[in-house]
């Protein structure tokens, strides 16, 4: 079991430190009346439901709100038996670990990827295979060699983990003729993707671009997303759509990890759901977080020194930053914390060999247009300094 940089942040977190740690969202997007007037209602109308143990693939109605919401928002069919409701889409990590993973078995991850992912799979001992990206995202003719390797030797390829919309950490989208490529490869090869979106709520820029699972004929597709970013992560709800005897396994599994995710956030994001309270808030939450992506962008333009360059996401939370070669991130961030009071993710737990030392990532979503601002000053004084 190896630490996560994201969670070993908040020990940072004082008043005095700008953090672009978490991928915490802005908490002015919550909908706090709207939840209000919903807990009051779900404890009005069925207190004994909402209160009281329930069925390890999630409470039924939610399901199919779940399934509504896909179908209209996402593209993507589903009946509510292909979905179980998870403790966040964290839990949807470890239940594909405890189900798919034996040690030395083959998991292919974009390169870098999310880093709590790894960690969760880590636990299984498996082969971590990192495929680099390019602005499309994963590429996939790198990823087809890779696999033709691996066949050859005889390993076993669990799944393919792919973050193809705004991804964690660089804030890439993948193409659709990527997306549909990578589609081919998977059935060619016979293998299981693992779609990972939590973030395609979020695209600032219009860009053609479907679910791998909207995509998905065979049943090949294992998507995962969640309530954590469009609605509350304190809720720690998520869901995944597969085909009914994957939710069987993960049902099986998660028997045994806490019996059912909370009964009272499923009842409640259901209400959300069934009230709009999504579709509602995102256009909101959209212009807020496109504006304050601009501003990091812009503050990066103003102070960064030459030799550190950085992605422009489409999306999502994250902005990814390269710093100079000779400068090691998990280093750095010990001074800029004390001496600059700013603190950031270093990039090398987002690889699956911890490879490269001179990246980091950035949150914008949570720090005020001021602290993205100064925060940035801050960090470009600690690199520079470095
Ligand atoms: C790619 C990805 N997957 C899963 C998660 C976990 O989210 P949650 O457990 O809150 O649904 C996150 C959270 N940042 C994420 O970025
Ligand atoms: O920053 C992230 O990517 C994940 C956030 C969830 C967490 O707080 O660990």
């Amino acid at each position: 079991m190896t630490a996560s940089e994201i969670r070993e942040l908040l020990r940072w977190a004082t008043a005095d430190v700008i953090s672009f740690g978490g991928g915490m969202p802005d908490p002015s997007t919550f909908p706090i009346e709207d939840i209000a007037k919903i807990v009051a209602y779900v404890l009005e109308a069925y207190p004994h439901k909402a209160l009281q143990y329930g069925s390890t693939e999630g409470v039924l109605e939610l399901r199919q709100e779940i399934a509504k919401f896909s179908e209209s928002f996402r593209g993507i069919r589903a009946r509510p038996e292909n979905i179980i409701v998870t403790v966040g889409s964290q839990e949807a990590l470890e239940l594909l670990g405890r189900v798919f993973i034996d040690p030395g078995d083959v998991v292919i991850t974009e390169n870098p990827t999310y880093l709590a992912a790894l960690q969760a799979w880590r636990v299984y001992q498996p082969r971590l295979v990192g495929v680099p990206m390019d602005e499309h995202g994963m590429v996939v003719e790198i990823l087809e060699e890779r696999v033709k390797q691996l066949k050859a030797e005889g390993a076993r390829i669990k799944f393919i983990y792919t973050i193809p919309t705004a991804q964690n950490p660089s804030g890439l989208t993948m193409s659709q003729d990527r997306r549909k490529y990578l589609l081919e490869v998977a059935e060619r090869f016979d293998l299981m993707i693992v779609e990972d979106d939590p973030y395609s709520y979020f695209l600032f820029e219009p860009i053609e671009v479907s679910p791998i699972k909207a995509l998905d004929k065979n049943d090949r597709v294992i998507y995962l997303s969640t309530a954590s970013k469009i609605f509350a992560p304190g809720f720690r709800l998520g869901w995944v759509i597969a085909k009914e005897d994957v939710v069987k396994w993960f049902n099986l599994a998660k028997q045994s990890l806490n019996l059912n995710t909370s009964n009272f956030v499923q009842y409640i994001f259901a209400e959300g759901l069934r009230r709009n309270v999504v579709l509602k808030n995102l256009p909101h939450v959209r212009d807020l977080y496109k504006r304050k992506r601009d501003a990091m962008l812009a503050a990066l333009e103003t102070y960064m020194p030459p030799g550190v360059s950085w992605t422009r996401p489409s999306g999502g939370m994250f902005i990814w930053v390269t710093a100079p070669p000779h400068i090691d991130t998990k280093e750095l961030l010990k001074t800029a914390v004390t001496q600059y009071k700013v603190a950031f993710v270093p990039g090398h737990g987002f690889f699956v060999d911890q490879s490269v030392r001179n990246a980091m990532r950035l949150n914008f979503t949570y720090p005020s247009f001021e602290q993205i601002n100064e925060g940035i000053r801050r960090l470009a004084m600690a690199i520079k300094g470095a």
